[in-house]
């Protein structure tokens, strides 16, 4: 169950189209969008209508599953298949770094490559999964919450980069749902929010989601976190993440690196708030990740209209970074406060130990 009075991604209820809380709007519209077919959600995640990891994931499923029920008059099942497989390839190139994106492709596919009677047992079983990977999102990242409130002392001064919220997730989000915990516990909790240059996803949409939950917060450039620390005023750093290696390198948005080593000069813990599902056992190391470079205009017309340098100015836009693991204090997940490495088999250990945990 959603506790926000916004949802960034759900399925319409006659299982026509995707409904994307237009996060380009925000904080001045709150405007749902409806999107009908595959081809339609992924220009939406490579646009950001949609944007954070987990978020995109569960779009990217319902996005499959509104084509599968688009695509059920196609008499050939083979051929409705293939579509699929289309649909399947076009949303998983749609943004490059999160890691639930593919994960969650890959689970759909696997139907794909089972037996189905018909197109309509086909269409069924990937509605199912797609609505269940939407509330695996919800109650992982409730457990997150309360497994991270741990660390959050009586009073904090906590700095935050990106937008790692509701928005960011299907509810309560990584980070900022770790910090909403701590204010639900009646903790004297302030955020130091990074404004997160150059598409000010912490000016526009972390702000606008504290203030809804009437958390106290300050806006900062992301340059002044060096000074705050400096100054004494940063008790604990907590970020997301949008892929984690095996060794516990960590791709986030772009400025996660800077902040992690100015939290180790003066002694700040920094921790990395994900679910396991961001975790990708398969690299061995953040050198693997690829990073998305983003468009020059990005940077050039923050407000999408006027030029703030020459045009021809020569731009580079990377949107994320790679923190390494030495930097890292610990992942907060929804099994605990962990340590890499993260193998193949330690991954599916904690797995396990997270399904288990939620059928008893
Ligand atoms: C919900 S935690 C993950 C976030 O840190 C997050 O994915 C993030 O940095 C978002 O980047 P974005 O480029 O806005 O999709």
């Amino acid at each position: 169950m959603v506790t926000n009075p916004y949802c960034s991604v759900q399925l319409a209820e006659d299982h026509k189209s995707v409904v994307l809380l237009d996060q380009r709007r925000l904080p001045n519209l709150k405007e749902y969008r409806n999107f009908y077919s595959a081809s339609e959600v992924a220009e939406a995640i490579r646009e950001m209508v949609v944007r954070g990891a987990p978020a995109i994931g569960v779009a990217a499923g319902f996005g499959i599953a509104v084509e599968a029920h688009r695509l059920l008059n196609l008499r050939d099942f083979e051929g409705y298949r293939k579509e699929l497989e289309m649909a399947c390839d076009l949303l998983e190139r749609s943004r490059p770094t999160a890691v639930n994106l593919s994960w969650v492709v890959q689970r759909i596919r696997k139907l794909l490559s089972q037996e189905y009677n018909s197109q309509e047992s086909l269409e069924r079983a990937i509605m199912k999964e797609a609505s269940l990977i939407s509330s695996e999102d919800v109650a992982v990242n409730y457990s997150i919450a309360k497994i991270g409130n741990q660390l959050i002392p009586h009073r904090a001064n906590i700095l935050h980069l990106c937008n790692t919220g509701a928005l960011a997730t299907v509810d309560w989000g990584t980070a900022l749902g770790v910090i909403r915990m701590g204010h639900i516990a009646g903790k004297e909790i302030h955020v130091w929010v990074c404004e997160t240059r150059p598409r000010l996803q912490g000016a526009k949409l972390t702000t606008w989601e504290l203030q809804q939950q009437n958390i106290p917060m300050t806006l900062i450039v992301d340059s002044a976190a060096g000074y705050l620390m400096q100054m004494k005023k940063v008790d604990l750093c907590l970020v997301g993440a949008d892929r984690v290696a095996s060794n516990g390198d960590t791709a986030n948005k772009i400025g996660t690196y800077t902040m992690a080593c100015l939290a180790r000069l003066h002694h700040i813990p920094f921790y990395i708030v994900t679910p396991l599902s961001s975790i990708d056992a398969n690299i061995i190391s953040g050198d693997e990740i690829q990073i998305e470079e983003r468009l020059s205009d990005e940077i050039l017309r923050p407000s999408g209209e006027s030029l703030v340098a020459s045009e021809t100015t020569s731009v580079y836009n990377p949107a994320f970074d790679i923190t390494p693991a030495c930097f890292i204090s610990g992942f907060v997940t929804e099994v605990g406060i962990l340590q890499p490495p993260f193998t193949l088999q330690v991954l599916a250990r904690l797995k396990k130990e997270y399904a288990s945990r939620t059928i008893t």
